[in-house]
């Protein structure tokens, strides 16, 4: 049976994924890192009023010429206006942020003037007309419209939200993603292990990404290799709708592989897939209705290449977010030799030149059981089907981890 390339795989994937549309409304705080429902329109405009920029006095430019005298009847702060107008012949003490006070039509900065008396102020530079004033409406006007849906919303768009006079957003749905360990042998971190058993970790690995691009997870812990708690455990999953299951384990060739007919019992269209990589060789993808199934191997390395690979990608697409591989470009530390019939995904470190593209160096222990050496990864090295060996300073692609 010939391999499928990773390329085809992810696209199979993806077929006919779309973003969630549902939506919710989520308080300021809760918002960056969410998708923007709709379009977001200023409630006020800001500045509301004509500010002041700088510390200084409110004057009119025409009385204030070098050496002119002018009498201080006032102040403007923030938060806290002149209510009267600035007269002919006078100057209003003005703070930043503070409102123009009628009649004034420009700012003379303090270090152009000297204060001879709290209420005579002596001008050194002339004031030039209408500077150091923020107009009314300068960074938005009401109505305008802010941010566009389908925003990814960082901490800059979160800010301008508040300053528009929003004290909640809304965002759509994040995916939810069930994960379902797998495994007689596996047994929750601190709790006691048998002679024959080990402790579940993948899971916790793909929750952390999960969340890291935009999903939920619903965590379904560990099944034994049975199945009818399997099926039990899918059927919980899909009562909670589910967007996406993932389950670990059991995607091989073994006997004691029930994650496939648990699924195919709970009426999920089923899907093997050989995937020309390495390590993560063995995936299952799956569909029923809406609801996407992924089936990861269980050794470690290979359960997280996997999922950087394929479940990274779904979980963007059905949050609204960018869903390629994102693959980079970077430069080889050391050669490499020539690949083979499966890409290979090599765990390895970036370093930063000072200038240039990040180097790329593959890490000594490639082994799909070691996450020792895959939690030291910042990147997977990829090296195509069939690549040439590649000499030390070669281009390569490389795609970084979380
Ligand atoms: N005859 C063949 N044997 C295997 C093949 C093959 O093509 N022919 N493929 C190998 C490859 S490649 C991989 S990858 C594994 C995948 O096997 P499964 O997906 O069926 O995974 P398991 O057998 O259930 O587990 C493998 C390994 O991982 C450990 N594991 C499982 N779940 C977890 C977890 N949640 N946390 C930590 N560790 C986990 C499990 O104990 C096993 O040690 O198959 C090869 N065999
Ligand atoms: O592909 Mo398996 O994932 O080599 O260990």
């Amino acid at each position: 049976m010939s391999l499928m390339p990773v390329e085809e795989a992810l696209s199979r994937l993806l077929h006919g994924v779309g973003p969630v549309l549902e939506t919710e409304t989520v308080a300021l705080r809760a918002a960056a890192g969410r998708v923007l429902a709709d379009d977001i329109s200023a409630l006020r405009t800001q500045p509301p009023f004509d500010a002041s920029a700088m510390d200084g006095y409110a004057v009119r430019a025409a009385d204030a010429s070098k050496g002119a005298v002018l009498k201080v009847t006032g102040i403007s702060a923030a938060g806290a206006a002149f209510a009267g107008t600035v007269e002919p012949g006078a100057a209003v003490r003005i703070f930043t942020g503070a409102p123009l006070p009628a009649g004034a039509d420009t700012v003379l900065i303090q270090e152009n003037a000297t204060l001879e008396a709290p209420d005579t102020l002596r001008v050194d530079v002339a004031a030039e007309p209408a500077r150091h004033i923020r107009k009314a409406g300068l960074d938005f006007a009401h109505g305008a419209v802010l941010l566009q849906a389908g925003l990814h919303l960082r901490a800059g768009h979160v800010a301008l939200a508040a300053s528009a006079g929003h004290p909640q957003l809304p965002v759509r749905r994040r995916p939810r993603v069930a994960i379902l360990a797998t495994g007689d042998e596996l047994v929750m971190p601190g709790e006691s292990t048998g002679p024959d058993q080990i402790v579940a970790s993948n899971g916790f690995g793909l929750a952390a990404m999960v969340e890291a691009h935009g999903g939920d997870v619903l965590d379904l812990g560990i099944a034994p290799d049975d199945l009818a708690v399997l099926e039990a455990r899918l059927a919980e999953a899909e009562d909670a709708r589910a967007d996406v299951i993932v389950t670990i384990g059991g995607a091989s060739v073994g006997d004691r592989d029930l994650v496939a007919p648990a699924l195919q019992a709970r009426g999920v269209e089923l899907d093997f897939w050989k995937v020309a990589m390495r390590p993560g060789k063995p995936v299952m993808a799956g569909r029923k209705g809406a609801l996407r199934v992924i089936g990861l191997p269980g050794n470690p390395a290979s359960t997280m290449v996997a999922a950087t690979l394929f479940l990274r990608p779904l979980v963007r697409r059905l949050a609204g977010l960018g869903a390629g591989l994102g693959l980079q470009r970077g430069v080889l530390s050391a050669a490499m030799p020539q690949g083979g019939e499966r890409a290979d995904f090599v765990r390895a470190r970036l370093h930063y030149p000072p200038e240039g593209a990040p180097q790329v160096e593959a890490l000594p222990r490639q082994d799909s059981s070691l996450l020792s050496i895959y939690a030291l990864a910042d990147a997977l090295l990829y090296r195509p089907v069939a690549a040439p060996a590649a000499e030390a300073g070669q281009d390569c692609l490389f795609i970084p981890l979380d």
